[in-house]
């Protein structure tokens, strides 16, 4: 896979996107229609397979290698008062992800997934945007390249989620910069600030609103000027995913947003993304919404680090263990009509 060397490379890149297989598609679409049990009646378990033979490219997927992306950033907004935690927590939950002692450590080994960690300069925050781009081009390249090549070659199924303390304000942001509406319309309680907190972080988005201007107006630019480093990584491992044909999980609000630009700079930019869960995090059922996914489970979990994404990989494995184990009427001499 090539590298963007520039962000002008990168957009151009995101404008060439291939498509999903749809004889794929179709195969497994007749395949479903043939097995032993009432047409429809595993639901979204049906299209669920069908997506992953859509975007796998053959009529039976599998999932044999998933790999789990977690990227970590550190945000100057941090200081503004946004968190509910402190900034060193997000070095001390990579360190806990190394040790396997996160949330993560466990869901993923659940999942029969592969745990990737990529912490991206942590101890470099960005810059505060409400006052400056929060990355320069040669940072913010860097930072989608690194989510570019963290997608190996060959793998079945990624899913992508984050750690960085702040990052709910950043997400905020940049959803605010995509799609319109004022700081308070988009954030939400992140990882649990107060009413003051909550107030303060509006303040953060509606001042990098004016501070960025019409700047905004263009994705990559959003992102570079209001994201961060782990959004990047996101957005990078998220379009590594769409060239080399991987269907990818998207986790919680954060996650979303970081992809969310991909829907700018391709009409189905987002279309080998399925959202993994929709979290408690106040504004992501709009940002679902908006771009059109609809998330497989809900459970009000509000964690990030993959988490969401991490446990519906679970329930993809269930909908293609049915979809390529399941005999046929005719394999099994059950009566079709
Ligand atoms: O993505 C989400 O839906 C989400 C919702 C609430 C919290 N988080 C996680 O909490 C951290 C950000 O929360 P905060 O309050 O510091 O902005 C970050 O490490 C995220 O992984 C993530
Ligand atoms: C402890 C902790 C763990 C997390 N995992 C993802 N975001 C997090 C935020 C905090 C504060």
């Amino acid at each position: 896979m090539n590298l963007p060397v520039s962000i002008d490379a990168l957009r151009r890149l995101c404008a060439e996107l291939p498509e999903g297989s749809a004889t794929a598609a179709q195969s497994a679409a007749q395949r479903q229609a043939m097995l032993t049990k009432p047409r429809g009646s595993l639901g979204r378990l049906e299209e669920l397979a069908i997506f992953l033979a859509r975007w796998q490219r053959g009529m039976k997927p599998s999932l044999d290698h998933v790999d789990v992306l977690i990227f970590a950033g550190s945000h100057g907004i941090a200081a503004r008062g946004v968190s509910a935690y402190p900034t060193e927590v997000t070095a001390q939950m990579v360190a806990n992800f190394a040790n396997g002692g996160a949330a993560i450590n466990q869901l993923a080994a659940i999942a029969g997934a592969n745990l990737s960690v990529t912490p991206l300069e942590i101890d470099k925050p960005t810059a505060d945007f409400t006052v400056a781009p929060a990355m320069n081009e040669a940072e913010f390249l860097a930072a989608v390249t690194a989510g570019m090549r963290a997608v190996v070659p060959g793998v079945d199924l990624i899913t992508v989620g984050e750690m960085g303390i702040g990052n709910t304000t950043v997400a905020s942001a940049t959803a605010a910069a995509l799609f319109g509406g004022s700081g308070s319309s988009w954030v939400g309680r992140g990882s649990g600030v107060d009413d003051e907190g909550l107030t303060r972080k509006a303040t953060a988005v509606d001042t990098a609103l004016t501070f960025h201007g019409n700047a905004l107006q263009d994705p990559l630019e959003a992102l570079r000027l209001v994201g961060g480093r782990e959004l990047a990584a996101i957005f990078g491992a998220v379009l590594a995913a769409r060239l080399q044909g991987v269907p990818v999980v998207l986790d919680g609000f954060v996650a979303t947003a970081a992809a969310a630009p991909l829907t700018r700079l391709h009409p189905n930019g987002l279309a080998h993304a399925l959202a993994g869960h929709v979290s408690a995090e106040a504004q992501h059922p709009r940002l679902l919404k908006l771009l059109n996914l609809d998330p497989i489970l809900d459970l009000g979990m509000r964690l990030g680090e993959g988490s969401g994404a991490c446990l519906a990989v679970n329930i993809l494995r269930s909908a293609i263990a049915c979809h390529n184990g399941m005999a046929s009427f005719a394999e099994a001499g059950v009566s079709e009509n």
